[in-house]
């Protein structure tokens, strides 16, 4: 469940200027976000996760207001129950496919990297259409299954929290909805939220609500 109220942030230099006086999302809840470019999605996906800070209200994400957290416990909080799909997809150049996606169980010690996780991850890839790239380096990928790495790697530690920022948005169709019915499933067998930006808006029905943030300008 996500709460926020009367969540005022701003990139000062930018003149951006977010103001959120209510939104609250389910527990199991599927959001796409939708507004124009520069709208500010990323910033609310950001915001949620505890990577930018507001400067005035409150989120709080299963109870926990996560900006009260210091530095270490905001990150510790985000990679053991936050799967974020970043835009930027941030993978690992110097690590594989297959090391990437378990990338998590490395950096989390909750986390324990067992033969079944290293399994799921074989089956998560295959899913996502990358057999048989398991063994390939980021830059030998295309765009689109960079984009297929990334949302694997949020997926695999089965979080109760997937925030996706453009996960489909380099696709072609059938890589798009196997993406889709990826995240979907994967969020139906966990339970978990999905909150997910698009520009796409064929995707629009798939989900629970649509949250504009151009309501959120003041
Ligand atoms: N780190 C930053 N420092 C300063 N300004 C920023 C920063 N990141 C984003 N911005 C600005 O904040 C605004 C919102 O950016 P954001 O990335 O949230 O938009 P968006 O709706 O996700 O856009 P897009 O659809 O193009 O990805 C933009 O005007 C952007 O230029």
């Amino acid at each position: 469940m996500i709460q926020i109220e009367n969540l005022d942030f701003r990139y000062p230099r930018a003149g951006f200027r977010l103001s959120v006086p209510e939104l609250r999302i389910a527990a199991g809840e599927r959001c796409a976000v939708i507004g124009s470019s520069g709208a500010g999605k990323t910033t609310l996906l950001k915001l949620t996760a505890g990577i930018a800070i507001p400067r005035s209200g409150r989120i709080r994400v299963d109870g926990v207001q996560v900006h009260d957290l210091n530095d270490r416990e905001r990150r510790n909080f985000r990679i053991s129950r936050i799967g974020f799909v970043f835009q930027e997809l941030e993978l690992l150049d110097y690590l594989n496919v297959l090391d990437n996606i378990v990338h998590t169980y490395r950096i989390n010690r909750v986390l324990k990297l067992n033969r079944r996780v290293w399994e799921r991850a074989a089956e998560l890839a295959e899913a996502a259409g990358l057999a048989g790239k398991l063994g390939r380096m980021p830059r030998e990928l295309s765009q689109g299954e960079r984009q297929r790495v990334a949302v694997c790697r949020a997926l695999l530690p089965e979080p109760g929290l997937i925030l996706a920022d453009e996960a489909t948005g380099n696709l072609d169709p059938a890589n798009k909805n196997r993406i889709l019915d990826l995240l979907f499933r994967m969020a139906e067998r966990s339970g978990a939220t999905l909150v997910a930006v698009t520009h796409d808006h064929e995707l629009l029905p798939h989900f629970d609500r649509v949250i504009d943030v151009c309501t959120f300008h003041a």
